[in-house]
């Protein structure tokens, strides 16, 4: 792993934006399409509002979750909402969405819907992870029933219910995390850092951040 410091979040998030259109850009010279993949929750906003104004060719990019909450658009807790309202707009409109969602009871209803598409932009060019400060990734939760699945098995995407989250998800399993190309870890502030430096010593049964961390960067800002 490798942690780049900065000295505030905001210039952590325009880097983090450049640095991922460029990986983007990179991939896009040696293959016809390039995928990226990105988190949801309260971190990622201002990347996504820089990075949906790079100047680069959109309709051959992919974009997809890490992980989704089982809960409808019109839920303030879908991050599909959040992916719709701040990087599928301006220039990134122009990219195509791989969805983690679909309008079911459970996500079990589709699971097998979800990864037929999912299938085709595997391997991942590029991959942004956020972090919670219990050591969480994704949507791979200590305590989950699926995340001994979802660390160790070949599936490409897990239904996973946590003591922790309120209602069922859907996330990328650690195989499919671990084959992108590229991959990066946002987290800002002091609880987040000390969460991050405990789990480099933790099973990732406790600490799912532990599975992913190999050859990925941290990109970490105090506030
Ligand atoms: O629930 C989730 O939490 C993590 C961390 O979110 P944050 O609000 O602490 O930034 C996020 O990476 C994940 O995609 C999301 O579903």
């Amino acid at each position: 792993m490798d942690l780049i410091e900065y000295p505030d979040a905001e210039l952590m998030m325009m880097r983090l934006a450049d640095v991922l259109a460029s990986q983007i850009k990179q991939a896009l010279l040696t293959q016809d399409r390039a995928s990226l993949a990105v988190p949801g929750g309260t971190t990622p906003g201002p990347i996504f509002d820089t990075l949906c104004a790079v100047d680069l060719d959109w309709s051959r990019v992919d974009v997809l979750l890490t992980d989704e909450r089982w809960v409808p658009e019109t839920s303030d807790r879908s991050n599909t909402a959040l992916l719709r309202r701040r990087l599928l707009v301006n220039r990134a409109a122009a990219a195509r969405l791989i969805p983690l969602y679909a309008d079911a009871q459970a996500p079990e209803d589709r699971l097998a819907d979800l990864a037929a598409g999912l299938e085709p932009v595997l391997p991942l060019s590029v991959v942004l992870l956020g972090m919670g400060a219990d050591m969480h990734t994704a949507s791979l939760f200590a305590g989950a029933d699926q995340l001994e699945l979802a660390l160790t098995g070949d599936a490409p995407l897990v239904a996973m219910r946590a003591p922790g989250a309120p209602e069922p998800r859907i996330t990328l399993s650690a195989a499919v995390l671990n084959a992108a190309m590229r991959r990066h870890i946002v987290i800002v502030g002091a609880e987040k850092r000390a969460a991050l430096d405990q789990a480099q010593g933790l099973d990732p049964q406790d600490a799912p951040v532990a599975a992913v961390l190999k050859d990925t960067t941290v990109h970490w800002a105090e506030a």
